[in-house]
């Protein structure tokens, strides 16, 4: 039994989400393995060896904290908030490049948007690719979905499948009419609220609102029989653990190249892609059964059919194998849900801190709906400048994918003087970026009037043409799915604000709004969101 616990505890900390909960794991790892590791370096070809004394010595020129450590390098200096201690190093040690070592992995962190721009501008098609991970082989199918995909003819037909034909803008205005309803259904709870007075958990009613989308999109209008909405969710979430982890393997590469240490680390995403496997087999195949009879669907109705459809019907032109869209769909969720969700959390809290801005933004929603309507539609969103405004500075403020996800370099590269090897790990601060000082006038204040005040700083937009406003990423692995989490946010606060007058519930004043954020592959806030609505 004891036994047991251990194992659990051990397989939680192997997929931390905390580098303090990686540490736990790793001394004692590193005690055991260490020889075993030794072995395995001296068993290195010469070759090989000198190619990593030169990359070692390019990198030893980079920036670097100098309280490295032996085993974990940088890893305890990380906290809980890795993009906070990283942007702290980065102003003492390297504001515009800095090397840290997690663990074995020389990691370049870029902090400002002249380097910014030189990785994902200049030097886009050599920082293009991912690093290997095992958790993301593991649930990822071989990392053969966009987000994982390493760069290369795989990932250029993945990204081209979800930029053409999932994310397209045609195919974001066909999920209007299902984006419609479920914000009816969310201002049907928050009415009944509202007429009870009570308060609503907001994280919750946003975290529904977005899964019961994404899942329509995927699988369509059945997609909530059986429960399979909550299943979705559930499963989305214990993924977002596993991919946001400091994972032991990915920061010891040398332990992932043993079977045994592979098998153990990699035993819980196992188990959540057989789960996976589960429900999505059985859905594809349900739509498989369904194609088949309707052969005669016109070309034109495929618009609005829901993206396993859409796989179903490129499978051959594509050559996706049933792993492939097992990956992309999962992309889907694990990249389109809590992105979303979170913003509109975050903005909401902002806002409940600043009533005078809540007001502008409402006077401004309302403004531009006629009397009487009982909906804002996306008609109405394109006059709404100052939504759009409040929704970007909620976006530099808390970015919800901080560094993005990690780059990796295909070939040497020169970046403000120094050389980045092949095969290096590159992470950009987007979390940095947004509160450069040097950019942004009173960097940690939320003020969204710097969005449309026509001082220079309304440029920004939203398809990172400016490298100090990165919430989306820029280049070959930008989002791509701008334009579906635009529409998703905008409408539901403008509902929101539409519809709803928002108090803090009783006894409880703006400063008692904890943003204590919690780290993962997304960022979330610690604390539920209570907020009661009143019926505008
Ligand atoms: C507020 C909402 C969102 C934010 C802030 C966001 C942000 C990001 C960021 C920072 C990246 C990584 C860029 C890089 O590494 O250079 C990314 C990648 C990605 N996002 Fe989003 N995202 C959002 C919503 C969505 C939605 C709704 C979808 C689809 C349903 C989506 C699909 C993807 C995919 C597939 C990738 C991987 C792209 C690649 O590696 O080629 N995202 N996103």
């Amino acid at each position: 039994m004891a036994h047991a616990r251990l194992d659990e505890v051990l397989l939680e900390a192997a997929a931390a989400a905390s580098p303090r909960a990686l540490l736990l794991i790793v001394i004692p790892f590193s005690l055991v393995l260490l020889p075993l590791l030794l072995r395995k370096i001296t068993a290195s070809t010469k070759g090989a060896a000198a190619a990593a004394a030169s990359d070692a010595k390019l990198l030893s020129l980079i920036p670097s904290p100098a309280s490295k450590l032996p085993i974990i390098g940088h890893l305890h200096l990380m906290g809980d908030l890795p993009y906070v201690a990283m942007a702290g190093l980065a102003t003492k040690y390297g504001p515009d490049i800095m090397l840290i070592r997690l663990g074995a992995v020389p990691t370049v962190v870029v902090s400002s948007p002249r380097t910014a721009e030189a990785v994902l501008r200049t030097h886009d098609h050599v920082f293009a690719s991912r690093p290997r991970s095992m958790v993301s082989d593991v649930i990822m199918y071989g990392a053969t979905d966009s987000c994982f995909a390493p760069y290369g003819e795989h990932f250029r037909k993945a990204r081209k499948l979800v930029t053409v034909h999932l994310l397209n803008a045609m195919k974001v205005r066909s999920q209007r009419p299902a984006r419609e309803e479920e914000i009816r259904n969310v201002m049907g709870k928050v009415g009944e609220a509202a007429a009870a007075r009570e308060a609503v958990d907001m994280s919750e009613i946003l975290h529904s609102y977005v899964n019961d989308l994404v899942c329509r999109a995927v699988s369509g209008k059945f997609s909530q029989e059986e429960g399979r909405n909550k299943l979705f969710r559930e499963l989305t979430d214990i993924n977002a653990g596993l991919l946001g982890g400091f994972n032991v393997g990915d920061f010891f590469p040398s332990l992932g190249k043993l079977e045994l240490f592979r098998k153990w680390a990699s035993a819980k995403a196992m188990r959540v892609r057989k789960r996976w496997d589960l429900l999505l087999d059985k859905i594809i195949e349900d739509h498989a059964t369904k194609m088949a009879k309707l052969e005669d669907v016109v070309e034109g109705e495929q618009e609005d059919k829901d993206f396993i459809y859409v796989l179903l019907s490129l499978q051959q032109e594509y050559g996706l194998t049933r792993d492939h869209m097992k990956a992309i769909l999962i992309d889907m969720f694990e990249a389109g849900t809590d992105t979303s969700y979170m913003t509109l959390e975050f903005a909401m809290a902002e806002l409940i801190q600043k009533p005078h801005l809540m007001k502008k933004l409402q006077e401004e929603v309302r403004k531009n709906v006629p009397v009487g309507q009982e909906m804002v539609t996306e008609d109405h969103l394109p006059n709404m400048t100052y939504l759009k405004a409040v929704i970007k500075e909620t976006l530099r403020l808390h970015p919800p994918v901080p560094l993005m996800i990690p780059h990796f370099s295909l070939d040497a590269c020169d970046v403000d003087g120094y050389t980045i090897p092949p095969n290096t790990r590159v992470v950009v601060n987007a979390w940095a970026l947004g509160r450069h000082s040097g950019y942004w006038e009173n960097a940690n204040e939320f003020q969204p009037e710097r969005f449309v005040k026509g001082d220079g700083a309304n440029t920004v937009d939203l398809k990172a043409n400016e490298f100090h406003f990165l919430a989306f990423g820029s280049g070959r692995r930008m989002c791509p799915g701008v334009h579906s989490a635009s529409v998703t946010i905008e409408s539901m606060l403008a509902n929101l604000m539409y519809r709803f007058d928002w108090k803090l519930p009783a006894g409880m004043k703006e400063e008692d709004i904890d943003m204590t954020e919690v780290f993962g592959i997304t960022v979330s806030r610690k604390e539920k969101l209570l907020l009661v609505p009143e019926t505008a």
